[in-house]
């Protein structure tokens, strides 16, 4: 059985003017073990999906579609089984690591606080945990009593993953990690988690912009285009062999590991990604596609087989196979 299975996820925004599409009919399974990559321009969807897995969006967004965590329905979840999965199951570390921490607390008091919470350790084991935790992230134990401010950007990063590892969970989502560090750092934050997804067998999704950072990490990564995923596989075969333009595009956008462009638009696509409260008709990436077709705008398209273990929605991958 998955870890994980989204089955036709969707998420809207309801705002004053009407709703906004954020997630749109996303299916996606991760195994134990395994580690998938998000990828997609902002406003993408990729976050509100990230938050839909452990229902910490705001009121005003409904959730649709199922979302099962180890065969257990979240969207149907009581809160107290909620809280006892958020953290003890699945944690999530969020970019700008600065913005996670209380500034007034030592970081070890920090680290324990999700221990002590959850009722998984006693203060004196809790705190042995805390050293350990930070030497698994490459801190000295001393560390847990400095202060937030006391730290760099990469090491604040590195506490808010112990705090993740914290309640030893199946799941850790990874919402742009290093997107806020300097490329030496965003290295070495990258490294540290590979390795503890390799050792430890924790299950990974990692979101980012950036494919190359993806590819390195990733086994499985998807493309999310105006809410929709737009291409699946494995993250190799989808990094240098896209199929979707649009994930070609992202491709070419980084072509190394912490590439200081990462903000940038993908090379090679003129204008911005839609506006979810009007989305192009059709495939809702041709007018900005440079290998669109006549019959584009008015496609439905659907994500089709494209090799072994891969899916794309393009028409162009849609006429390959049926010819192959
Ligand atoms: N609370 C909200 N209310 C209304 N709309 C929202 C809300 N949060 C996000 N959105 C909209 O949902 C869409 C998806 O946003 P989301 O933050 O999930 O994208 P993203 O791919 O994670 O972008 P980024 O990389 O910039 O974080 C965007 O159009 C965004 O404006």
């Amino acid at each position: 059985m998955s870890l994980l299975e989204l089955d036709d996820v969707s998420v809207t925004y309801r705002i004053a003017s009407g709703e906004v599409p954020a997630v749109r009919g996303v299916s996606l399974t991760l195994d134990s073990g395994a580690a998938l990559g998000v990828a997609g321009e902002s406003g993408s969807g990729k976050s509100t999906l990230a938050m839909a897995l452990l229902r910490l969006l705001p009121k005003d967004a409904r959730v649709g579609g199922r979302i099962l965590l180890d065969g257990d329905d979240v969207l149907a979840m009581k809160w107290g089984r909620l809280r006892a999965v958020r953290w003890a199951e699945a944690s999530i570390v969020f970019q700008g690591a600065q913005h996670g921490l209380n500034p007034v607390r030592r970081i070890g008091e920090q680290i324990a606080e999700p221990l002590l919470v959850h009722n998984l350790a006693k203060p004196d084991a809790a705190r042995k945990r805390v050293a350990e935790l930070l030497e698994q992230v490459g801190l000295p134990a001393w560390r847990g009593r400095s202060y937030p401010h006391e730290l760099s950007g990469g090491q604040r990063q590195r506490v808010m993953i112990a705090m993740a590892l914290a309640c030893s969970p199946r799941l850790i989502i990874a919402d742009e990690p290093t997107t806020a560090l300097d490329v030496m750092v965003q290295a070495q934050v990258l490294t540290l988690i590979k390795e503890l997804v390799a050792e430890q067998g924790i299950s990974l999704i990692m979101i980012s912009h950036d494919l190359s950072v993806l590819a390195d990490v990733c086994d499985q990564l998807a493309v999310m285009y105006a809410g929709r995923v737009v291409e699946h596989g494995p993250s190799g075969e989808v990094f240098h062999e896209a199929r979707h333009p649009y994930s070609r595009a992202l491709a070419a956008a980084f072509p190394t590991v912490g590439d200081p462009v990462s903000r940038m638009a993908p090379k090679g696509l003129g204008g911005d990604p839609p506006d979810p409260m009007h989305l192009p008709s059709g495939c809702s990436f041709h007018p900005r596609c440079p290998v669109a077709l006549d019959e584009c705008p008015s496609l439905d398209v659907e994500l089709w087989p494209a090799g072994p273990g891969r899916t794309a929605a393009c028409v162009h991958v849609r006429a390959t196979e049926e010819v192959g």
